[in-house]
């Protein structure tokens, strides 16, 4: 099923059972669902089998990070798979970029293949752990240019960085956005975080909302309050 919504719920569950449990609460016609490392680790591809048969398009977010040939066979691997959209480190540089992107369009596979740019639990301090001295909105989009002059359909980006790599890469250039929190949520973990229409009023395309909805003692009102704030479902 194909929805139009910006909304893409992270399914990160220990077991099967449980991101089933909530997927069968949410509607295909109203959101996209993506499986993380935790559930594709413990499930495997029995879990993509398992949405796709309901009906939802699938984000697998497994941020491939490695020599171009193994990035572009694990991206085909998963392309082969049905899916909506995959993605990569875009710091694993140009070269890694340019060969998945040749390998989907060799295969004639037209999943949405986006690049991580910098994770959005991550600070300018963090940066400077692994040796990055440059501002990191400033780091963010020489990825996103990076990422867009590899072929890359879209990079995933805090939303505080939306509206810069709208201006730098065009609308039509995907901006995923986790680290969304509504007024009512928590950051947890993350440090450059936005509320939805804020997010959406910055230029991102897809918004990537996890804890905030599955998390929450009423999961559907969650998700209900941020489909209300967005005008949208
Ligand atoms: O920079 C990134 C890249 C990926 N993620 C993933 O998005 C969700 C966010 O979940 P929340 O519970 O809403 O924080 C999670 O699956 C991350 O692995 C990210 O947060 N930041």
């Amino acid at each position: 099923m194909v929805t139009d919504s910006p909304i893409i719920i992270a399914l990160d569950y220990p077991s099967l059972d449980a991101a089933l449990c909530m997927a069968d609460q949410l509607d295909p016609a109203r959101c996209r669902v993506k499986v993380g490392k935790e559930l594709f680790t413990r499930s495997g591809p029995a879990v993509l089998e398992a949405l796709h048969g309901r009906g939802f398009e699938v984000f697998l977010d497994l941020k491939f990070h490695d020599i171009p040939n193994t990035v572009a066979s694990a991206v085909q691997a998963a392309a082969e798979q049905g899916l909506w959209m995959v993605n990569v480190h875009a710091s694993g540089g140009r070269q890694m970029m340019e060969a998945a992107v040749q390998r989907l369009e060799q295969h004639r596979l037209t999943t949405h293949l986006i690049a991580v740019t910098v994770l959005t639990s991550m600070q300018a301090t963090d940066l400077a752990d692994v040796g990055i001295s440059a501002p990191l909105a400033e780091h963010v989009e020489r990825l996103a240019q990076l990422a867009k002059q590899s072929g890359m359909h879209g990079v995933v980006c805090s939303a505080q960085e939306s509206a810069r790599i709208k201006a730098l890469c065009g609308d039509s250039f995907l901006k995923v956005t986790p680290g969304i929190r509504p007024s009512f949520s928590v950051a947890n973990d993350q440090q450059r975080i936005m509320t939805p229409s804020q997010a959406m009023q910055a230029g991102s395309t897809h918004l990537v909302i996890g804890r905030p909805v599955t998390q929450s003692e009423d999961p559907m009102l969650a998700l209900q309050a941020i489909e209300a704030e967005l005008g949208v479902g």
